[in-house]
């Protein structure tokens, strides 16, 4: 099928390049010129595990272009994704400035053959709606400048016909490309039938598995619903799971105060198959691009109608609390922190993935500071970037073991697998204090208190 993606960051382009893969025809469209530039030179403007392999391979095969041309990308597309961003208002509210702007774009430049949008980007309830609206603004828009460019005649009426759906995207940055082609469900929202079966249409290789790790198991589920519903489910799936973590911080804390693992309680739990063993992984808090602001998004969304969140407000309130967990532990082991080294081991909010928006280890930088502690950060992809990713307050070294020279203590931020085998035998000769956070739960408290550190974890 033809298909034009508009927005190419992480879910745009994994869904575009991943669709071609499949046996589409996809433009992507993106008004970034400099990130069109790198597109079309075979490189991909994230870091995400094995999108750029795919990117070329499609590329070369013909099915896979990049452009900034709106107008040619709604010409090809059968279907029209709108996968650009939505980041939260500082009121909490989701931002639809972007989705908005795309919407009036596409109605601009609609004419002829039935089309279907797509809603990708995860929008507020109600949203699909609304698109359809912003885009019969468009093709007004359009028509009025016909009017105008017509000297007065009547012209002809410009012919559009498309039906809005709702496809939230469930993929987790860091395995993008493996959510992609193994997901659990894929959720479609439309009154539309027409506009579903093109959408299944399109779905039938990732459906029978065609590209999943494993062949062999039952197809991937379909779940059709309303519009409202599918809108829904994404914000819903993204609370749950943060209140899953939230969960999970609570009982670490217990565990801290009464002597038990929250480890060996999460697994212990995890196995009941109603809870089931995935997101309880204790740490420094929920961040990323997605969890704070679909979470508060949600919040907003019931507040709008009178109704107050009491579940959603505790897990936001138990991670804010959490994302400041390490200090309080910085300060149980050192004291004072006021003129203190303190090493941060990884700053994206979670490995794999060049993404720092909203990463734990920014509040962390922020609360150092303020304390008066100096820090330094090593991180495999950010260092290596050499790029400073806007980041203040913070020294970026360019090994671990330069990180660990001079430091008080280390902090492990981010569960990167290369930090399970760093030196730590040379790392600690260096250090004034032997104090190593473990943010994450991760590494082996035997193997580093032989070594000689005084190792904490979080509830652990
Ligand atoms: N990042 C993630 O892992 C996931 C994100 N989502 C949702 O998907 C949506 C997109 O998220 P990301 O991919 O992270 O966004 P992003 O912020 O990384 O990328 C958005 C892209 O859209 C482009 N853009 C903005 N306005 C445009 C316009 N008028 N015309 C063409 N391109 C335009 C930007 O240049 C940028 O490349 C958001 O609603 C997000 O909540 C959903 C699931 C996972
Ligand atoms: O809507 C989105 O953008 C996406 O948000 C999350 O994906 P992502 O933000 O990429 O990362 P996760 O793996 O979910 O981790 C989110 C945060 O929770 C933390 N986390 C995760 C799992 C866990 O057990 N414990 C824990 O603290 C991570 O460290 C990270 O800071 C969801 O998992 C995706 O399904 C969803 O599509």
């Amino acid at each position: 099928m033809r298909v034009c993606v508009i927005g190419t960051g992480y879910v745009g382009l994994v869904t575009g390049v991943c669709l071609a893969h499949s046996g589409h025809h996809v433009i992507c469209i993106d008004n970034n010129e400099e990130k069109v530039k790198l597109m079309k030179a075979g490189q991909s403007p994230i870091y995400e595990p094995g999108l750029s392999e795919l990117m070329q391979s499609s590329a070369q095969s013909g099915r896979l272009e990049f452009s900034t041309d709106l107008g040619a990308g709604v010409k090809h597309g059968e279907i029209l994704f709108i996968a650009v961003g939505t980041p939260p208002l500082p009121t909490g509210e989701s931002d639809t400035r972007y989705v908005e702007a795309v919407a009036r774009g596409i109605g601009v430049h609609l004419n002829g053959g039935y089309k279907v949008i797509v809603n990708k980007s995860t929008v507020p309830i109600g949203s699909g709606d609304w698109v359809r609206r912003i885009v019969l603004d468009g093709i007004e828009e359009r028509q009025k400048t016909l009017v105008t460019a017509g000297g007065g005649g009547v012209p002809e009426p410009i012919h559009a016909d498309f039906d809005v759906v709702s496809n939230p995207e469930f993929l987790r940055e860091g395995s993008a490309v493996y959510d992609t082609f193994n997901p659990d469900r894929i959720v479609l929202g439309s009154n539309s039938k027409k506009a579903i079966a093109m959408m299944q249409e399109l779905y039938i290789p990732i459906v029978e598995r065609k590209f999943a790790d494993d062949p062999s198991l039952p197809h991937v589920p379909v779940v059709v619903t309303d519009l409202s519903s599918a809108e829904m489910i994404k914000y819903a799936a993204n609370a749950f799971l943060a209140v899953k973590i939230s969960f999970i911080n609570e009982v670490a804390n217990i565990c801290d105060r009464v002597g038990a693992d929250v480890t060996q309680v999460a697994r212990g739990i995890g196995l009941d198959s109603r809870i089931g063993s995935k997101f309880l992984q204790s740490g420094i808090g929920w961040g990323g691009s997605c969890f704070p602001k679909d979470v508060s998004a949600l919040i907003h969304t019931a507040d709008d109608y009178g109704f107050q969140t009491e579940l959603l407000n505790a897990a936001v309130h138990v991670n804010q609390r959490q994302r400041v967990i390490a200090i309080e532990k910085l300060q149980h082991e050192l004291k004072i922190l006021k003129g203190k080294t303190i090493g941060l081991l990884g700053l994206t909010f979670k490995p794999d993935t060049d993404d720092m928006r909203d990463a734990p280890s920014l509040t962390l930088i922020e609360q150092l500071n303020r304390l008066g502690a100096k820090v330094k950060a090593y991180d495999p992809i950010v260092s290596q970037s050499g790029l400073s990713h806007g980041l203040t307050g913070v020294i970026i070294e360019t090994d671990p073991e330069m990180l660990a020279d001079g430091c008080d203590a280390l902090v492990l931020v981010t569960d990167w697998k290369e930090f399970l085998s760093l030196n730590y035998e040379k790392m600690a000769k260096s250090m004034f204090n032997k104090v190593l956070i473990d943010g994450r739960n991760f590494l082996s408290r035997e193997a580093l208190e032989e070594i000689g550190f005084r190792y904490v974890g979080i509830g652990h």
